[in-house]
């Protein structure tokens, strides 16, 4: 039998099969992934293939192959990773220009952090009943560089519901997982789209001061419509994937367009002679804000591999 595991705790994985029904199962056989050691092999938005013993008990046999998957480190001091999730559809990052303001470097980060993992988004602007006349501005300006950088962006208030159906529309028959800020919005958009949903289980995890990984339990939010929502205030990667440096400009896709014409290949585009992304960025082809956001992941990381050094 074939399904979706839409919930996970610890060790049992509720299945919701073809037909429509939800099988407690657990694991059987050995599904490590090749690249990163996990803490749990099956994650939800796995689909997978399930078999029932003489017992009536029932089995995960057998993986999918995922399409893409986030992860997190399990705790700061293990190497081992956590899957938050499979088979992610889309990404929707709730975004306010104020109350409470979503910073440019926010926005970028998840956007660089998505395309490591090949996750699509798309950008909500949320709250536009109370946007003055500035933060209007701010918000056109905002639409019309994530626009042309390739991410589309649409605008919501989830108070009076202005932009919900289309939202709605967007989110039917896929996977979608819903981040940003917290006091965007987020829980009151659920409740909008789920009415009555238990809010807040969707993804939790403790640790002990030891930076021990006690418990873990996630779960997909069916959507009335059809489709899965996972919510989760942020999604983090550079800590996790391994790159070099001169990767991260990858993920910055406009970045990574000018870089094949810079002198070396292995350009970081902060310094370098001969950098055509900074020759863009002065010609005011790449924008400051994208520019500095890349510069302040770079940062991190000298930073951070500083502190492993002492
Ligand atoms: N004016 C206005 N207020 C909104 C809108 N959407 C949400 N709010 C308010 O913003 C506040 C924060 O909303 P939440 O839904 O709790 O935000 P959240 O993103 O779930 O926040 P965390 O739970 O902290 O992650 C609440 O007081 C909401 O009523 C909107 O479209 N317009
Ligand atoms: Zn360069």
């Amino acid at each position: 039998m074939r399904g979706l595991v839409i919930k996970n705790t610890g060790s049992w994985y509720t299945v919701r099969t073809e037909d429509g029904r939800d099988i407690e199962s657990k694991i059987k056989g050995n599904f490590r992934l090749k690249d990163i050691k996990s803490t749990n092999p099956v994650a939800v938005g796995d689909r997978v293939v399930i078999d029932i013993n003489k017992e009536g008990t029932a089995f995960i046999t057998e993986i999918e192959e995922r399409k893409n998957y986030i992860i997190r480190r399990a705790s700061n001091l293990s190497k081992q990773s956590h899957i938050i999730a499979a088979n992610l559809d889309q990404a929707m990052l709730i975004v306010t220009v104020n109350y409470p303001i979503t910073t440019t470097i926010f926005i970028d980060r998840f956007l660089a952090t998505a395309e490591a993992y090949r996750v699509p988004v798309k950008l909500v602007f949320n709250k536009i009943d109370r946007y003055n006349n500035e933060d209007q501005r701010a918000l056109e300006c905002l639409i019309e560089l994530y626009t042309s950088i390739g991410y589309p962006c649409s605008t919501l208030c989830a108070r009076t519901e202005e932009g919900l159906d289309a939202l709605k529309a967007d989110l039917k028959d896929k996977i979608t997982l819903l981040s940003g800020h917290s006091g965007v919005g987020k829980s009151t958009i659920i409740n909008k789209l789920v009415p009555g949903v238990n809010l807040r289980t969707g993804d939790i995890s403790e640790y002990h001061n030891k930076g021990m990984h006690t418990t873990t339990f996630s779960e997909m939010i069916p959507l009335p419509g059809g489709g899965y929502l996972i919510d989760t205030p942020g999604i983090k990667g550079f800590g996790t994937i391994e790159m070099a440096d001169a990767e991260i400009s990858h993920y910055f896709r406009e970045l990574f367009k000018y870089s094949e014409e810079c002198r070396f290949n292995n350009c970081t585009h902060r310094h370098e002679p001969g950098c055509a992304v900074i020759q863009a960025v002065n010609d005011g082809l790449i924008s400051e804000s994208r520019y500095k956001s890349y510069l302040s992941i770079l940062d991190d990381r000298m930073e951070s591999k500083y502190r492993e050094e002492f």
